[in-house]
């Protein structure tokens, strides 16, 4: 495995897999801090490329002011031998001035309701930074294929949006939530929690669980549904929900009243320090 630091090596390295049709490239992007989750998207970026990029960089311009940008967890050598473990071929690991120069000023930046929902609302220029850093990273790398976790559910459909309206050539691919055993979503920011906010973050996945089988029973009406989500989390002094909301499932618009068709439910729970997000989806026809 080999550790790439800038823009120029990147080029140097990945130039002869550029040459060739047959030398796939995979890109695997996060933020470090490596965990199961993001080793599931190396693991299926690895079956169906030559090469797996993955890149390490905490993007700045998708934290808000008040976010936590410099506690976000970071050890660079724990996630090469993570990396290296996994078969990764390459890691990129910039500085924020190799991708923000002096005088940066261009942004992408889907304009749409599905950026001014669910994490768009809670976090202004959220998805700015996520669309600007993505389109970046693919175009330094080059990968026929980018791979994203559906943890971050409308950070996949936002990036598919992104994709489609400026004709990246990339295929995105989309990879299933890796949870630890009591069904909470793996996460780097589950780092920052103690023993009784982890316990009571297992609420979250229980909570989805929980809408599911009331479905089943034949519940339909999203606001007692969300209401009895909301009940759920009251139990516990470490909750404090952000939002809890059904929406369509490709283009993220919310469904109010009764359920009609399958939808994603998302919720995005404050649990001690640390904002969590989850997300499932409820189907209506058990
Ligand atoms: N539990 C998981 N299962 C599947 N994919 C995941 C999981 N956690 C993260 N990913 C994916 O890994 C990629 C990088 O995510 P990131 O580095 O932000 O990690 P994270 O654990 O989501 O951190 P955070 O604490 O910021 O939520 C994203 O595409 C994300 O959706
Ligand atoms: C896609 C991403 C790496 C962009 O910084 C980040 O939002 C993440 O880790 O999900
Ligand atoms: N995985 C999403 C990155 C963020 O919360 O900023």
């Amino acid at each position: 495995m080999q550790v790439i630091h800038n823009k120029k090596e990147l080029c140097n390295v990945l130039g002869p897999f550029w040459q060739k049709a047959s030398h796939t490239i995979g890109l695997v992007p996060t933020m470090g801090y490596l965990h199961t989750g993001h080793l599931s998207l190396v693991e299926r970026c690895n079956s169906e490329n030559a090469c797996t990029v993955l890149s390490i960089f905490v993007n700045p311009t998708q934290f808000g002011p008040d976010e936590d940008l410099e506690t976000y967890p970071r050890d660079l050598e724990r996630d090469l031998d993570m990396a290296c473990d996994a078969g990764v071929d390459y890691v990129f690991a910039p500085q924020a001035p190799d991708i923000y120069l002096p005088g940066h000023s261009t942004w992408i930046e889907v304009v749409s309701p599905m950026t001014n929902v669910l994490c768009g609302a809670s976090r202004p220029g959220h998805f700015r930074g996520v669309t600007t850093v993505v389109a970046k990273l693919i175009h330094l790398v080059q990968p026929q294929r980018a791979y994203f976790g559906e943890k971050d559910f409308q950070q996949l459909a936002v990036i598919r949006q992104m994709v489609r309206d400026i004709n990246i050539p990339v295929e995105i691919v989309s990879c299933p939530i890796v949870r630890e055993p009591d069904g909470l979503a793996m996460s780097s920011r589950n780092k920052h929690l103690d023993s009784s906010q982890r316990e009571a973050a297992s609420l979250l996945y229980q909570s989805l669980l929980l809408v599911q089988e009331l479905v089943n029973q034949g519940q339909r009406d999203s606001d007692a549904l969300r209401q009895r989500i909301i009940d759920h989390f009251s139990i516990s002094p470490h909750c404090e929900v952000d939002y809890i909301e059904f929406a369509n499932p490709q283009t993220l618009e919310l469904q109010q009243g009764p359920l009609q068709s399958d939808a994603q439910l998302l919720l995005a729970v404050k649990v001690g320090p640390v904002r969590l997000i989850d997300n499932y989806r409820i189907i209506l026809t058990h």
